[in-house]
């Protein structure tokens, strides 16, 4: 069947894990404490707050407790959902401000651009909520790269190590699993998208192989039609 569909992963896949690291998580543990309590009583906002208490099974959390879970959840990259909503709002204040601009490696600007053109259709899913997607990729180094996805997906489609989720987003962008190629840079992820059905690629940006996966250390190695 032929690759009709591009699957992408961010950190590690199109862009650097150091700009996740040492750029984005830093900024959200430094703006995120001032952002939550002087935003908490905003309806989205409240709605996330209200999540880190049911996911802490922390019910009766004050602000300032939800304040230290989410730091401590920022520590130890827990991809839980209203965390990465929490720090897409906060990124988007450091977006607009000029603070921030959205790490993509050239060759993987120049692949999207010549597969949108080829006529595939890309979507990214990544832990970051569907926010942080769209401002990494609409503020990014190489200007607003926004117009050559057709969607996006995050964890609310499900975690990104369970075949579960790649079926959901198969059956939300109604194309067959067979004809969507998945790139990631987590062994896990591949796995998981494999089983789903979807064609796989690992990108090793250091080099090296991700096992029992086609393994490129660049965009620019991989050719949709050997999928
Ligand atoms: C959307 S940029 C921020 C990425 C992020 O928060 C993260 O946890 C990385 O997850 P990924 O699934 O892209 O590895
Ligand atoms: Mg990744």
């Amino acid at each position: 069947m032929p690759i009709k569909a591009i699957l992408t992963d961010i950190e590690g896949t199109t862009s650097a894990v150091s700009f996740v690291f040492d750029v984005l998580f830093p900024y959200a543990a430094k703006h995120l404490p001032a952002f939550v309590r002087e935003q908490a009583g905003r309806a989205d906002v409240a709605e996330q707050l209200a999540a880190v208490r049911r996911e802490s099974n922390e019910p009766d959390a004050d602000v300032e407790r939800v304040v230290e879970i989410l730091l401590g959840w920022i520590a130890e990259d827990r991809k839980a959902t209203p965390l990465k909503a929490l720090q897409g709002m906060v990124w988007e204040q450091g977006y607009q401000a000029g603070q921030l601009q959205g790490h993509v490696y050239p060759d993987a600007v120049e692949a999207l651009k010549r597969w949108h053109q080829d006529g595939f259709q890309l979507f990214v899913y990544s832990s970051g909520s569907i926010q942080a997607q769209r401002l990494i990729f609409g503020c990014s180094v190489a200007g607003d790269l926004t117009p050559l996805f057709s969607g996006y997906f995050d964890t609310t489609s499900g975690p990104k190590r369970e075949a579960q989720s790649y079926v959901n987003i198969t059956q939300a962008i109604h194309i067959k699993a067979g004809q969507i190629l998945f790139l990631s840079d987590i062994v896990e992820e591949l796995d998981a998208a494999r089983t789903a059905g979807m064609a796989t690629c690992g990108l090793a940006r250091e080099g090296g192989e991700l096992a029992a996966h086609i393994t490129v250390d660049s965009f620019a190695r991989i050719d949709p039609a050997i999928f």
